[in-house]
């Protein structure tokens, strides 16, 4: 299924605002969302909400720095 809107409600558009964003919605459960942004960087998440073995994933080449600073703007 893929969905609309999923990202903006999460908020990261407003973090990454600059991201080109693909992103799943699993059946039954399970998200993707995948961001590319100017310079070659990244970020990815997938959320598993399986109640056995539930997880979040973040990944990112985004500096550290730039992170928190986008944080920072957003807080
Ligand atoms: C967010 S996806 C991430 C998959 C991960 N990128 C991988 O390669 O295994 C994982 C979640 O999606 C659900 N899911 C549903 N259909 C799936 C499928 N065809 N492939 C992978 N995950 C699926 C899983 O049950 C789990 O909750």
């Amino acid at each position: 299924m893929k969905i609309i809107n999923k990202f903006q409600k999460s908020g990261i558009d407003k973090i990454l605002p600059d991201a080109k964003i693909d992103e799943f919605l699993f059946e039954p459960c399970g998200y993707s969302i995948n961001g590319l942004l100017p310079h070659g960087q990244y970020f990815t998440i997938h959320v598993t909400p399986e109640p056995n073995c539930s997880y979040v994933s973040f990944e990112s080449n985004v500096p550290k720095v730039d992170q928190a600073q986008m944080l920072l703007r957003e807080l």
